[in-house]
């Protein structure tokens, strides 16, 4: 079904929007009750969950599997809405799903939770609290996942990826697609972290240079890696068998689909996964007809939306500063500079060559700066990263080959030195959202600052601010006080 679906969805893709039909939680067949059992993450023993005893296994099973059962109920009962589009509001308190409020109560497996901790985790966010018990139910359910920048998507479809695999069959069961090098290097980190106590299970990345031998038939349990030679690996090389695939995720979903590439790649991927194959989507930001087409593509997905106000985060402090030309807007920033302490900072530009003009400038004043764009190597891509998050510069100046998903602790600050606009000049509301979401990561206070040039991105600047109903202050970067003020 899967894959039909999916297909046919591209087909149709010209057509008319229809609406989707209603959605639905499959129910659990009897004999499919695996699930993963609660333990204590030290022993590895089964254990009540109020009480703290050791318990016979085949009454944990039991036990295993009515919570499971209860699980998919108050999936059914608080998810399945009449109609089309069912709407999880992260902050809905009536949501039994809630009830989920700690990683033991996610029931994943001993080795993971130990990894979970070991991250410095200790409560699940949102998103990992209703995602998860979604992609953990038995049967495994299809998810579309929607959650703001840094809210921890990454740790929850990789726990789902680490949760799933079966340590003793030596070939790949999950494989995970991401638009970029650097992403799926990042994406393959956590999962190495979240893994680090079950080493049984093995990784691999399916990027450019990572050259196998011909014929050969990979033994990891998880592949990540970026569309093109995911699907070289699974059809031309066959390295994977893709009819062995429980699940198939999409970091950053909506980029996937809305890029023609990508979009091609992962369907002819996707085509080739048995029909019981579990699908993720997850990104911060779908537009319209992505989100339709997503749900297209998808066999009856469990859907967690956010509304158009929740999706920037309060935490980041959004501003724009008015100049009439490009070395007014580098003025700018050097009088932030010189008000407050920075420790790190990402600033977007238009085009390459003003990003090397800009960082060029930043240099002559002393900066550590990196620069990143789209015509280098990947490699140089993912080296230029790494040495920025281990803080060797502290600042990177970037076009949006940067804007996704790079997680940087320290990034404080967010400079957009151009507005993000589309080819056609509009404004590019989802990329704006994702280059601010650099910062204010899990929790952490950010600051977004939007360099105003012209009558026309002023216009762009308010359309972006009535796309997301929200009120993006001036910032008079002349007066210190003021850039001190809003730091604090
Ligand atoms: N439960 C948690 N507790 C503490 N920190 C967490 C938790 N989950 C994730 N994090 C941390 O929060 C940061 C952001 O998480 P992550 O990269 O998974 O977010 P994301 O939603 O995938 O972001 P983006 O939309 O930008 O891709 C990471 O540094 C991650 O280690």
């Amino acid at each position: 079904m899967a894959t039909d679906s999916w297909a046919q969805a591209v087909d149709e893709q010209e057509a008319a929007a229809e609406s989707i039909g209603s959605l639905q939680i499959r129910e659990k067949p009897e004999e499919n009750g695996t699930v993963s059992n609660a333990r204590d993450s030290n022993s590895g023993a089964a254990k009540s969950e109020t009480e703290g005893e050791t318990k016979p296994a085949d009454e944990d099973d039991n036990e295993d599997k009515a919570a499971q059962s209860l699980l998919n109920k108050l999936i059914r009962n608080n998810l399945v809405n009449t109609t089309n589009q069912v709407e999880v509001l992260q902050k809905d308190p009536n949501s039994p799903l809630y009830s989920v409020k700690s990683f033991e109560e996610l029931r994943l497996k001993p080795q993971l939770l130990q990894g979970v901790y070991a991250m410095g985790f200790n409560r699940p966010s949102k998103i990992q609290e209703t995602a998860l018990p979604m992609m953990l139910a038995e049967p495994p359910q299809n998810l579309i996942a929607q959650s703001q920048s840094g809210t921890g998507k990454t740790a929850a479809f990789v726990l789902a990826m680490l949760s799933h695999v079966d340590p003793n069959n030596k070939y790949p069961q999950c494989l995970c697609v991401s638009p970029t090098y650097e992403l799926a290097l990042q994406t393959g980190k956590v999962i190495e972290q979240m893994g680090k106590y079950y080493p049984e299970v093995k990784l691999v990345y399916a990027i450019r240079g990572n050259k196998l031998q011909r014929g050969m038939k990979l033994q990891e349990q998880i592949v990540i890696g970026t569309p093109g030679t995911m699907l070289d690996w699974c059809s031309k090389f066959k390295f994977i068998d893709p009819k062995k695939i429980r699940v198939f995720v999409l970091d950053e979903a909506d980029v996937m689909i809305a890029t023609q590439g990508h979009q091609d790649q992962s369907i002819r991927i996707q085509r080739m996964l048995p029909r019981n194959c579990q699908m993720l989507l997850f990104s911060a930001t779908f537009e319209e007809s992505v989100w339709n087409f997503a749900q297209r593509i998808v066999p009856d997905p469990n859907i967690i939306k956010l509304k158009r106000e929740e999706e920037t985060l309060d935490t980041i402090k959004q501003y724009f500063v008015l100049c009439n030309s490009k070395e007014e807007k580098f003025q700018a920033l050097c009088n932030i500079y010189g008000a407050i302490t920075i420790a790190q900072a990402m600033i977007f530009c238009h085009t390459r060559k003003t990003a090397g003009w800009l960082a060029g400038e930043l240099s002559r004043e002393g900066h550590q700066v990196a620069l990143l764009s789209g015509e280098m190597q990947v490699e140089q891509r993912a080296a230029v990263i790494e040495r920025f998050r281990d803080g060797k510069e502290k600042v990177l100046v970037t076009t949006n080959v940067c804007a996704r998903g790079i997680d940087v602790e320290q990034v404080s600050v967010v400079i957009n030195f151009d507005l993000p606009v589309d080819k056609d000049g509009n404004p590019d509301n989802e990329t704006y959202l994702h280059r601010i979401g650099r910062t204010g990561r899990f929790g952490k206070r950010g600051l977004a600052i939007n360099m105003v040039d012209s009558k026309m991105s002023m216009n762009i600047l308010n359309r972006i601010q009535e796309h997301f109903n929200k009120k993006i202050e001036r910032l008079d970067t002349d007066d210190l006080d003021e850039i001190e003020k809003i730091a604090n």
